[in-house]
């Protein structure tokens, strides 16, 4: 398990560090983090071009303290002063006395042919967009040929929240110092940040704001059936969702929820037909769920539409005291009438993406984690809020940021994809809030499987789910 953590807990981590070593010693232990890890990511350091982007504060510090220990290697250090008054004295002796360059014109500091280039602008006190002089070095750095580094946050991403307004340094790597900060990983700044690199400060860190799984951890939440296991205990799941005239919806979350956990998944609803033919090894009905036969959890919503009838499919599966996973067209019945889920005391997980987020009445602005967070507390549910980096909130505050998946996932179908893979999970007992986090990391891992094939369509999500098991579960055990 990752902790990530906001900008306020690793400045109050840090205080304790502070007061107990001498002046400087964390910047150098940050700094000497900071060299070690370019020094691997470009192999070799002598002959090197590198340019730091120096602010005014202590992110700045650590560039050129970094930028020093690259120098006294056999690198060509150009630094640029964004704020040349204020930059921190103490490292920019240090590179000057390692033979570093300084200059004070983004032209001049050889940004069109450097090897590499490291974004100390600003760290956790960056305040909003990159202001214009920053904003014109960081273009050039785009627009050359060096491998960008950040320096514990990109600059002009918010570290709490991954907000960028405006410009921000888009990084192909960030060296953190201390902890993961939430930013790196939700939002805009998952994009900025890169591969996130963790230098360990030696912090004595709170209980983290979010956290993300990983693929040890969810491999521990999906133990292999032993050999008293049968088609029951491993968790009966039903699903109501498609029509006769759309079966995909429910084609895609029956097979996906029999490809996570294949003990048993019943389906009930007017696309049994499809269910059928796609998977004989699903039991099927065309009546309403208490047709079905027992089952340990519901998904409802993919394609179910929103009728009188859909509507009443939904208050009977939620008036039952087993956890269920409420998505789509499901959604859209609940922000008609949120009591329907507030007043349930069993677990509920609710799937929305943008729209859906805000059709159920909440906002939805450039902080994710907190926006989820707000929706969970208020509905007293888990809230699974889809998106490049999905968020995963408790009512109890309890949130996960997934880690997994990529671009080509935004396709037709892969939430149903996605519904299914968490009902499944939900009926094998564990928490919500669980259950949802390791679902969306499995089916982040089954589209990256698929995608390793090129264009993925959802059924291909589906097909790839059980190596995406086998991978996790492999690598741990
Ligand atoms: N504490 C420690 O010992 C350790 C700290 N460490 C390091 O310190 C970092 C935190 O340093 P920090 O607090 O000095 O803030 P920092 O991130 O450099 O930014 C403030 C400066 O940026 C400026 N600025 C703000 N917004 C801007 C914008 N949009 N565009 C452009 N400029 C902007 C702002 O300007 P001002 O508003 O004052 O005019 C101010 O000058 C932390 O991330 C880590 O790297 C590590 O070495 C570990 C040990
Ligand atoms: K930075």
């Amino acid at each position: 398990m990752t902790g990530l953590y906001t900008a306020d807990q690793v400045r109050t981590a840090e205080e304790p560090v502070l007061a107990r070593t001498p002046g400087g010693a964390l910047m150098q232990r940050a700094a000497t983090g900071l060299a070690t890890a370019c020094l691997r990511l470009v192999g070799r350091a002598v002959g090197v071009r590198v340019t730091l982007l120096v602010g005014a504060g202590d992110n700045g510090g650590d560039a050129l303290w970094a930028g020093a220990a690259l120098a006294g290697r056999g690198a060509a250090v150009t630094a640029l002063l964004l704020d040349p008054g204020r930059a921190h004295a103490a490292g920019l002796a240090a590179l000057r006395r390692a033979g570093g360059r300084v200059v004070t014109d983004a032209a001049a500091a050889g940004l069109g042919r450097a090897d590499l280039v490291l974004d100390g602008i600003t760290g956790i006190g960056g305040r909003g967009g990159l202001r214009p002089a920053a904003a014109d070095a960081v273009a050039r750095a785009v627009a050359g040929p060096g491998l960008l580094v950040a320096v514990d946050v990109p600059s002009g991403v918010d570290a709490d929240t991954g907000a960028v307004e405006g410009e921000a340094f888009p990084a192909q790597h960030t060296v953190t110092f201390g902890a993961v900060k939430v930013g790196l990983v939700v939002g805009e700044g998952r994009g900025h940040a890169g591969v996130v690199h963790l230098v360990d400060l030696g912090l004595d860190l709170p209980a983290p704001a979010a956290r993300q799984l990983t693929d040890a951890d969810v491999a521990a939440l999906l133990p292999d059936p032993g050999a008293g296991d049968d088609k029951y205990s491993q968790g009966v799941v039903g699903v109501h969702a498609g029509s006769a005239t759309y079966p995909g919806a429910a084609v895609l979350c029956t097979g996906a929820a029999l490809r996570t956990r294949p003990g048993l998944v019943r389906y009930a609803g007017t696309a049994a037909d499809g269910v059928r033919a796609a998977w004989p090894e699903a039991i099927v009905t065309d009546g309403r769920p208490a047709d079905a036969g027992r089952v340990q959890a519901w998904v409802v919503g993919p394609g179910g539409g929103t009728d009188d009838e859909a509507r009443s499919v939904l208050a009977e599966v939620l008036a039952t005291d087993l956890p269920v996973l409420v998505d789509a067209d499901a959604l859209t019945l609940v922000s008609r009438e949120p009591q329907l889920v507030r007043d349930r005391t069993a677990p509920t997980v609710l799937t929305p993406h943008d729209r859906e987020f805000t059709r159920l009445g909440f906002d939805l602005g450039a902080d994710r984690v907190g926006a989820a967070r707000a929706a969970a507390a208020a509905l007293g549910a888990t809230v699974l809020l889809k998106g490049d980096a999905t968020v995963v909130a408790d009512a109890d505050g309890t949130v996960f940021v997934n880690g997994t998946g990529t671009p080509w996932l935004a396709t037709a179908g892969t939430g149903d994809v996605l519904s299914g893979v968490v009902g499944a999970l939900l009926a094998t007992g564990l928490p919500a809030v669980e259950a949802a986090a390791a679902g969306a990391h499995l089916h982040g891992r089954a589209g990256q499987l698929a995608a390793a094939a090129g264009p993925l369509i959802a059924s291909d999500v589906v097909a790839h789910l059980p190596a995406a098991v086998h991978r996790l579960t492999d690598r741990v055990r």
